[in-house]
């Protein structure tokens, strides 16, 4: 008796809890638990409920599907009921499917079974009479939906008069309403720049967009349409399934190229993994497979549950998001310097891995989501992709929620955190010092282009840095070959030859050296017109922005980086240290004396060039930073013609871009080397 009372008590709580979500995900359209967690506190009732079948109510939420429409729009009364579906998580429950479907049917043998994804979307039931569409409803609890007519009548994969002919007089066409998940993410970028809300998920934008009041607004979001089933029906219109499917076809529906018949659970197994391993690029959110039994008179045998067809099952992959709470917010420093602000996560398992820590991208997306340490979070795990936190459960924010805010100061080496000026990124300006970045700059220091340090490669780096030999690229000049040959793989002859090759670096250009010590955004081609326009290294460490920026070709952003860049006095620390090593720059420098300076202008080679092979002309201006395009566009700074250059040259001078004969070309690219 009282192990019954807490069973009904346990009950009570799923029932309440999950008519909750319920009410939020199909109501508001803003659900406050993850699918995840709704199917397990679903599955522990129907489980209950069924080692205690007195205790079912017909209100329990296991008993019926969605929620009451919404009384904004008027109700469409469904001529067939709008169900819901069973799951299967697992192998055996989609073998326990199929064994029951085949002892309903009194088969042995193998049923035949229509596969397709499982969209993520909302279901919709178009009723077409004569071939027009009259109505279109929403699930809404089964019975009754909402009127959508106007809004599905903007949905361009919707049609409004079926094609061709042989339709019967009504014909109910249910399916998914679904948003591409490239055309979510631009969606949200859009309602952020208008400062509307932003959507969870593209189910999510799906649903609200079907909701608007005014069709105008739903005619300007990307919504699509695919058939999954049959409502009312006036008469037949194939013996299967699949042959109605070929059909609706050629009434003008669009249907997924993943619909399939297959034989057999192994047949079926084999076709969820092959959607299970596309998930990731299909372009739609898809959350399982479903299988159908094709042959429609089997169906009408096998019948409905309360809740259910029992001739089709959904099964469902993983799930990709949970729910679980931010107890910290790191600041991460990455190579490169860059810091992404990362949550540090109450652990929670998501598709079979434990995750305790995701990415919130930058600063600006974690303002948007408005994450806070001590929130409720949905996290997302998809594929590879590193976990990220996707939004708030605003519902579930705790009283003293804390802020976070990009620190001022690495958290790695103390060095200034700037803002680029044109990104959302924030980055460590240490790039020289900081720990975090140190394999990155030492690689990028000993690259050919830079001091050209042959030897110096990703492994030797690692274990440089790992054994704390090399802490910025200064120590690189401090290597003695005892301390060399310790490490790993690392022989008498080749510490030899690095150690000579490090000393032959020291004799170097300005310009190989400014590039060499990776300021953000000085590539070898900026690097070469600080060079020149400064002449010394410490005329550039003592310009201001102003100055810098006066240089052409160079932006108010670079400008900005590379000052603060040497004015981080640990950067200018190890600047020094490199003269002190003896580093100089002997060599000449390339005298850069073009009227158009090369680096970053965009080229089209045209005709055929006499002088020097095309191929040639175009790696020739590529060493020297600028771009080679093949077609004349607004963005082309200069044509080159050769012999025939035909309309190229035309369309170049109509647009006002410089056109270079083959002579004027080679002696530019003369004057530039
Ligand atoms: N997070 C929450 O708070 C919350 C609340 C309620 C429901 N849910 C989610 O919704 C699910 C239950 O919802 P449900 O009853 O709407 O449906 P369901 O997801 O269990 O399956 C039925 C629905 O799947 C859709 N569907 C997509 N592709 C289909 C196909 N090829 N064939 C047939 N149907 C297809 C149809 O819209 C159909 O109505 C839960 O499993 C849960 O993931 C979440
Ligand atoms: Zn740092």
């Amino acid at each position: 008796m009282k192990d019954r009372d807490r069973v009904a008590g346990r009950i009570a709580a799923l029932r309440d809890r999950i008519n909750e979500a319920n009410y939020r995900y199909y109501v508001l359209d803003a659900p406050t638990i993850s699918d995840a967690e709704y199917d397990r506190l679903l599955r522990e009732l129907q489980d209950l409920e069924a080692g205690h079948p007195d205790l079912i109510t017909p209100d329990s939420p296991t008993q019926r599907v969605g929620e009451k429409p919404l009384a904004a729009f008027g109700a469409v009364r469904h001529a067939l009921p709008m169900t819901s579906m069973d799951n299967a998580f697992t192998e055996d429950e989609l073998r326990d499917w199929d064994a029951r479907v085949r002892k309903g049917l009194g088969r042995e043998a193998d049923v035949a079974y229509t596969a397709e994804p499982k969209f993520d979307g909302v279901s919709v039931s178009l009723r077409y009479e004569r071939g027009l569409l009259a109505v279109a409803g929403t699930r809404g609890d089964g019975l009754t939906g909402e009127d959508i007519t106007a809004n599905v009548r903007t949905i361009k994969a919707v049609p409004l008069r079926l094609h061709g002919a042989g339709w019967p007089e009504v014909l109910e066409v249910r399916g998914e309403v679904v948003i591409p998940k490239k055309d979510f993410e631009r969606l949200n970028e859009e309602q952020l720049k208008r400062g509307e809300k932003i959507f969870a998920n593209p189910r999510n934008a799906a649903a609200g967009s079907l909701r608007q009041l005014d069709p105008r607004v739903t005619a300007g979001r990307p919504l699509n349409f695919f058939p999954w089933g049959l409502g009312q029906v006036s008469e037949p219109i194939g013996a299967r399934y699949s042959q109605a499917v070929a059909r609706m076809k050629d009434w003008g529906f669009r249907i997924s190229d993943y619909f399939r018949v297959v034989h057999g659970t192994d047949e079926c197994l084999s076709y969820y993994r092959e959607i299970l391993a596309t998930r990731n690029v299909l372009p739609f959110e898809v959350d399982g497979v479903v299988y159908k039994v094709d042959e429609l008179a089997a169906r009408d045998r096998l019948g409905f549950t309360a809740r259910a067809p029992r001739w089709a099952v959904a099964h469902k992959f993983p799930a990709q998001e949970e729910n679980t709470v931010v107890e910290d917010i790191l600041a991460s420093v990455g190579r490169t310097g860059v810091i992404t602000p990362v949550a540090v996560l109450r652990p929670v398992q998501v598709s079979g891995v434990t995750v305790t820590h995701a990415t919130l991208h930058n600063e600006d997306e974690l303002r948007r989501k408005d994450v806070r340490i001590g929130d409720t979070v949905i996290v997302r795990r998809a594929g590879d992709v590193i976990p990220e936190v996707v939004g708030v459960v605003k519902e579930k924010r705790p009283a003293g929620t804390r802020l976070w805010h990009m620190p001022a100061k690495c958290p790695v080496c103390g060095s200034d955190v700037l803002r680029e000026p044109e990104a959302a990124a924030h980055r460590c300006m240490g790039g020289l010092y900081c720990p975090a970045q140190r394999v990155g700059a030492i690689l990028h220091f000993a690259a050919r282009s830079a001091m050209d340090i042959e030897g110096l490669g990703d492994k030797l780096v690692e274990q440089l840095v790992q054994k704390e030999m090399v802490k910025t690229v200064a120590d690189v000049y401090r290597l003695d070959k005892a301390g060399l040959v310790a490490l790993e793989r690392m022989g008498e002859k080749s510490a030899q030859n690095l150690l000579e090759r490090i000393e032959a670096s020291k004799a170097t250009t300005l310009a190989r050296f400014l590039y060499a010590l990776g300021i953000p955004q000085v590539g070898e081609a900026t690097a070469q017109q600080l060079a020149e326009h400064f002449g010394t290294l410490d005329a550039l460490m003592d310009a201001s922005v102003e100055e810098i920026d006066a240089v052409p070709n160079i932006g108010e952003s670079m400008a900005a980086d590379i000052h603060a860049f040497f004015h981080e006095k640990h950067n200018r620390e190890v600047v020094g240290k490199l003269r002190a090593a003896g580093v100089h720059w002997p060599k000449v420098e390339r005298r850069a004396k073009a009227a158009l300076p090369l680096a970053g202008k965009t080229f089209v080679l045209t005709g055929s060039l006499a002088a020097m092979s095309r191929e040639d002309a175009k790696k020739r201006l590529q060493d020297l930073g600028a771009k080679v395009a093949a077609s004349v566009s607004k963005k082309t700074d200069c044509v080159v013609v050769g012999e025939d250059p035909g309309s190229k040259a035309d369309k170049a001078r109509e647009l006002g871009i410089a056109v270079l004969d083959e002579p004027a070309f080679l002696k530019l690219l003369g004057e530039e080397r």
